[in-house]
């Protein structure tokens, strides 16, 4: 292959990154743009679509021109991407109807519970593997159709297209071309079925959504297209997928997780979907030469937003990094436990009427014992997933993989092997998103030959092993369970 590079497109939910690897899955040069995130209303986030698309564009643009590559020297193109953020856009203009509605907006709730009410919960987990929440894609088109003036008539005549962000980035760069998503977006829509990987009649009539608008799923690792100037599009998968694709967790019983804004939990089932009695999400993690491979998820909606929220909202902090210290200069929580339930509980709770709750405070109460209390409810929410997944799979977790930018924190992760009891690894390409994206794409065109030939270039940089007295540890469980309790159902309905 005389092709040099892969390019990851990174479309997050804060910014978009351009990532360029070279062959050994080693990172040569990033570009990133943040966005702007729209709060209209409590509870609301949306996105600008045609702001993430000028962000992504500038980002691949300005890799290749600093760089001194030519799109010649680019074997593929992997996008990986949040996921769930919902756009509609009429096909004939290419304008969006309305902002993007984000993952985490909570506006159609009140949908959700009538939805449940109504009894259609176990058809939903049946099919789709999720649970029903505000979270997925489906209620938001839903709202769109039935908010934006003209937009349900528009989407009845067929003028009118829905995509997740995947969707919409190969949409604007095959100039309009290409209306596809992959299967691991698609599994987060509450409009497919997992089991036939089929958009499903039944759900897409629940949720009055007509099926024209829906783009073809395709498989995570194939030819879709090809950009303007010629590089082929050639990987897809949601970030949290395209991450345990980079920690190379390809066989069942692999788990990783990743510390963003929120945390995400996912460990490789295989081909088998598990339905999950204690409330997690059975998903795709991908589909590659016709075989699915399974995945049972933890969504934590606020991880690394807690201190982002210290820094930003409370100013107690000055950056995030500074949160290791001043969690470490404290012998421990002094008591205080903090429950970031800023919007709502995800996983293993879905309580989307919590809200964050500090209890245990005392006048020997520090600001720094508040910042090592927020990094371990980190800790502690991803405990109660693995708590979660282990009931589900009867397996005890040995390893956990981690990634995300909030795993720079060490006192975070050594607070996280204390909680599980079992190993934390942290790697030494921490971009694990973006490199799964990569994989991807290079897998399709032949840029890597095989599985086995990229598993070679996993590199662990550092392993936590548990540490703390297991009975401190079991009263701190205990205490941050009385918290959690405290903090559900506050919002009064
Ligand atoms: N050293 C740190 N300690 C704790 N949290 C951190 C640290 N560095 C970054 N974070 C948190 O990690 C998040 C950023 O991680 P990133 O993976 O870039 O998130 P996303 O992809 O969700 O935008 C922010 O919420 C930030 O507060
Ligand atoms: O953009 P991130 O990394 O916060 O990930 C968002 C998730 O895909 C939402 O499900």
């Amino acid at each position: 292959m005389s092709e040099k590079y892969i390019i990851s497109l990174d479309q997050g939910t804060t910014s978009s990154r351009a990532i360029l690897f070279n062959h050994d899955g080693l990172i040569v040069s990033v570009e990133q743009e943040e966005f702007t995130q729209h709060f209209p209303k409590p509870g609301w986030v949306e996105h600008d679509a045609n702001e993430i698309w000028n962000t992504q564009k500038k980002v691949l643009d300005d890799l290749i021109a600093n760089n001194n590559i030519s799109p010649s020297d680019v074997a593929a193109i992997g996008i990986t991407n949040q996921r769930e953020t919902t756009v509609v856009w009429n096909k004939n203009t290419g304008e969006p109807i309305h902002n993007a509605i984000v993952w985490q907006d909570r506006r159609t709730s009140k949908l959700c519970d009538e939805l449940r009410a109504k009894g259609h919960s176990d058809m939903v987990s049946e099919k789709t593997g999720l649970v029903i929440d505000a979270y997925f894609s489906g209620t938001k088109i839903n709202w769109l159709l039935d908010n934006v003036e003209g937009a349900r008539e528009l989407a009845e005549k067929g003028d009118l297209l829905f995509g997740t962000m995947d969707t919409w980035l190969v949409w604007k760069l095959t100039q309009g071309k290409v209306h596809i998503t992959d299967v691991t977006n698609a599994s987060r829509t509450m409009l497919f079925n997992i089991n036939t990987l089929e958009w499903d009649d039944e759900l897409l009539k629940m949720l009055n959504v007509p099926r024209t608008m829906l783009g073809e799923v395709k498989e995570s690792s194939e030819v879709y297209g090809e950009t303007a100037d010629g590089i082929s599009i050639a990987g897809i998968a949601g970030d949290q997928q395209a991450a345990l694709f980079g920690q190379m967790c390809i066989d069942p019983g692999m788990a990783k997780n990743t510390y963003g804004t929120g945390c995400f939990l996912v460990l490789n089932t295989g081909d088998e979907i598990i339905h999950s009695k204690n409330n997690l999400l059975s998903t795709i993690a991908w589909k590659i030469d016709g075989k699915v491979t399974y995945a049972l998820e933890g969504s934590v909606f606020v991880a690394g937003a807690v201190i982002q929220w210290l820094r930003d909202g409370l100013q107690l902090l000055q950056s995030a990094d500074k949160s290791e210290e001043m969690a470490a200069s404290v012998e421990d929580n002094g008591g205080v436990y903090f429950v970031p339930a800023l919007t709502g509980l995800g996983a293993p709770y879905w309580d989307q009427y919590a809200r964050g709750t500090i209890v245990g405070i005392t006048r020997g109460t520090t600001k720094e014992h508040f910042v090592r209390a927020a990094l371990e409810s980190i800790a502690f929410q991803v405990a109660d997933v693995v708590s979660a997944m282990e009931a589900d799979t009867g397996v005890k977790l040995e390893t956990l993989k981690v990634d995300g930018g909030a795993v720079a924190n060490n006192i975070l992760l050594q607070g996280q092997a204390d909680f599980l009891g079992c190993e934390v690894v942290r790697p030494m390409v921490l971009e694990t998103t973006a490199l799964g994206a990569a994989y991807l794409a290079g897998l399709a065109v032949g840029y890597w030959e095989s599985l086995e030939e990229i598993q070679k270039q996993w590199k662990e940089d550092k392993t936590f092993r548990p540490k703390k007295d297991p009975g401190i540890v079991k009263e701190e469980k205990r205490q941050w369970k009385r918290a959690v309790e405290r903090s559900r159902g506050w919002i009064e309905i």
